[in-house]
C-alpha cells in the first residue's frame, strides 16, 4: 500500500530513530517540535562550509556548525575537518559517541536538510 507522510512526520520519525532510548525520545520531543522551524539548507549549501573558517557537518539530516567546536572536540579537529561540509552520520555513530556527546550536538545545531518524501519501499505500513 502506498503511504504518504507529511514533512513533519518524516522528520519526527527520523529524529526518533536517531535517539538511543525511550527517555531520550521523550526528552527530545520539544526539540523535535522545533526542528520544522529550523533554517533549511541543501547538501550543496552545506558543502560550502568545508574548512576551519566555517565547518558544517550533517548528522541524521540535521546541520551543525562545529567551527567553534574544532579546538574542543576530544576526538580532535582533524576528524571533523575530514567530514567538513559533508554527511558524517555513519562516522559519528560508528565512533560510539556517549550520551553526553550526543547531547552536545544541540549546541551546534543551525539547520536541517530539506525533508524528503518516503518512497513506497520505505513505507512503514
Ligand atoms: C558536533 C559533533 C560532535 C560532537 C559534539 C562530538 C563529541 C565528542 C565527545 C564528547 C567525545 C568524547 C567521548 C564521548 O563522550 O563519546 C568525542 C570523541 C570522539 N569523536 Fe566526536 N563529536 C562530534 C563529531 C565527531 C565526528 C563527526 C567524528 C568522526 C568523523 C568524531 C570522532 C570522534 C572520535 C574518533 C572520538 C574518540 C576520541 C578518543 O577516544 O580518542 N566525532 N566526540
Amino acid at each position: 500500500m502506498e503511504t504518504c507522510y507529511c514533512v513533519s512526520t518524516i522528520l519526527v520519525v527520523e529524529k526518533a530513530n536517531s535517539v538511543a532510548s525511550a527517555s531520550e525520545a521523550v526528552a527530545s520531543a520539544a526539540e523535535t517540535a522545533a526542528i520544522d522551524d529550523l533554517p533549511v539548507y541543501s547538501r550543496e549549501q552545506v558543502s560550502w562550509h568545508a574548512n576551519s573558517e566555517s565547518c558544517w557537518i550533517v548528522i541524521d539530516n540535521l546541520v551543525y556548525d562545529v567551527t567553534e567546536f574544532l579546538k574542543q572536540h576530544p576526538g580532535g579537529a582533524e576528524v571533523l575537518l575530514e567530514n567538513a561540509g559533508a554527511d558524517c552520520t555513519e562516522a559519528f555513530k560508528d565512533t560510539g559517541h556517549s550520551g553526553a556527546a550526543r547531547q552536545q550536538l544541540a549546541n551546534y545545531l543551525v539547520g536541517r536538510l530539506p525533508a524528503r518524501k518516503l518512497t513506497c519501499s520505505e513505507s512503514i505500513n
